[in-house]
């Protein structure tokens, strides 16, 4: 990955576990992403048009998230990756997506992938 656009620390509540206890609740979800971007034709028009836009990225992963309801993070996860590549034309994505609440005596927990558009 050469130019990219980043994101971090997006933070969405959500129905998200695999207990019967996590399905009646919401709880926060963080996202950390890395965009493959080439950021010059953006940065030489000075055009918005051309960029990625973090707040068009945000916004639409905000609003998928806080609709769903998986078990697992890492299908979280997944799932926010294609529709980054699908929706916007990113040709790759590192995503880390923590769930800081879920082990009290730790910090954080997270998965963390990295998937490229089809070829
Ligand atoms: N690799 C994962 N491990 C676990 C997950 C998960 O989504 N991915 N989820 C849980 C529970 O939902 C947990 O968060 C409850 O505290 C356990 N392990």
């Amino acid at each position: 990955m050469q130019d990219s656009v980043i994101i971090e620390g997006l933070a969405v509540e959500a129905v998200i576990g695999v207990y019967d206890w996590e399905r009646t609740i919401t709880q926060r979800l963080v996202f950390d992403l890395e965009m493959a971007w080439d950021n010059s034709p953006a940065a030489d028009a000075d055009d918005i048009t051309l960029a990625l836009d973090y707040a068009e990225v945000s916004s639409a992963i905000l609003s998928y998230v806080s609709d769903t309801s998986f078990e697992l993070i890492e299908t979280v996860a997944e799932r926010v990756c294609e529709l980054i590549i699908t929706r916007f034309g990113v040709s790759e994505v590192i995503l880390k997506l923590s769930k800081p609440g879920a082990v009290p005596e730790a910090n954080n927990v997270a998965v963390k992938i990295r998937r490229r558009a089809a070829a």
